[in-house]
């Protein structure tokens, strides 16, 4: 079943002209507009994620994956200006254009977003079961004893101490401060998660151990997500099938053990080639 399906989706940073897109990509070598200076962080992007799958979107930095991982996360950003159609399994019409409430409702319930930076997804003077308890009665549980629960389950899910889940999120490493955010990102039973670079100020040894993490919960729990990440190994583990970004544009996408071991764009073999 398709989960989530976008069209010719686009984010662009500044006045915008009508020689925007083409004159902007991979072919124009630059995201930016020679003719307004706008920044057309991404453009013509067409996806579908289906059940339980994992995608991943790979490029480097400032080719434009978290710009269209917000936009399929129905995060509003009021700097851009944005385009397209997203459509999601159960619901009518163009999430992209639906009113405060239902975006609200969506992000609670059936779509979570889990930032790249920590600061933009927890409250670090929280404790770490206030940030998941708040998302949880932003969904509108009330009871108590149901919260503590529920938080109770969700850390020992995400392999965070029980023990510690009074303790404010400042004093957590920032192995369990990720763990937090996912554990606050699964809390509502999403369908789909949106991973921000899942490993960004993490040290390598506790990068695998969060991933081996969300991995196994993914599976188990036979939640989709998209999971976005400058880094080709990131994706490699985690996404059944992958697309590759630059300046702006989905130049590449397949199966990921087909990309990897036979990419056809030039720039993915670069990519590859960086990490063998
Ligand atoms: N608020 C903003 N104002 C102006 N330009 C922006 C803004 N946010 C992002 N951009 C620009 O949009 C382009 C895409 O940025 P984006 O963050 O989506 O890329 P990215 O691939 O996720 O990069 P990174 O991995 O560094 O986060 C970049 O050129 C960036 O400078």
């Amino acid at each position: 079943m398709t989960l989530l399906e976008a069209r010719d989706l686009q984010t662009r940073y500044g006045p915008g002209c009508p020689r925007c897109v083409e004159s902007t990509g991979d072919r124009a070598g630059t995201n930016q507009c020679p003719h307004c200076g706008s920044v057309v962080a991404c453009a013509d992007a067409d996806l579908s994620v289906e059940a339980g799958e994992v995608v991943g979107i790979v490029g480097e930095s400032g080719s434009g994956k978290s710009s269209l991982a917000e936009l399929l996360a129905l995060e509003r950003d009021d700097d851009a200006t944005t385009a397209g159609e997203v459509h999601y399994a159960g619901h009518d019409g163009n999430l992209l254009e639906v009113d405060y409430e239902t975006r609200h409702d969506l992000r609670t319930g059936e779509i979570a977003l889990v930032h790249q930076h920590i600061r933009d997804g927890l409250n670090l003077e929280f404790t770490g079961g206030g940030n998941v308890a708040e998302k949880l009665l932003s969904a509108g549980q009330r009871s108590y004893e149901d919260v503590r629960a529920r938080i109770r389950e969700l850390f020992d899910e995400t392999e965070i101490p029980v023990a510690r889940m009074d303790d404010p999120t400042s004093t957590y490493s920032g192995g369990m401060q990720r763990r937090v955010q996912i554990a606050r990102a699964l809390a509502t039973d999403p369908d789909l998660v949106v991973l921000d670079e899942p490993t960004t100020g993490l040290d390598v040894s506790v990068q695998a151990r969060v991933l081996d993490m969300f991995r196994r919960v993914q599976r188990e729990e036979g939640v989709a997500a998209i999971v976005v990440s400058h880094d080709l190994s990131v994706v490699r583990l985690l996404a059944d099938r992958t697309l590759v970004m630059r300046h702006g544009r989905i130049v590449e996408s397949g199966l990921t053990d087909r990309i990897m071991e036979d990419p056809h764009h030039e720039y993915t073999q670069t990519l590859i080639n960086s990490v063998i």
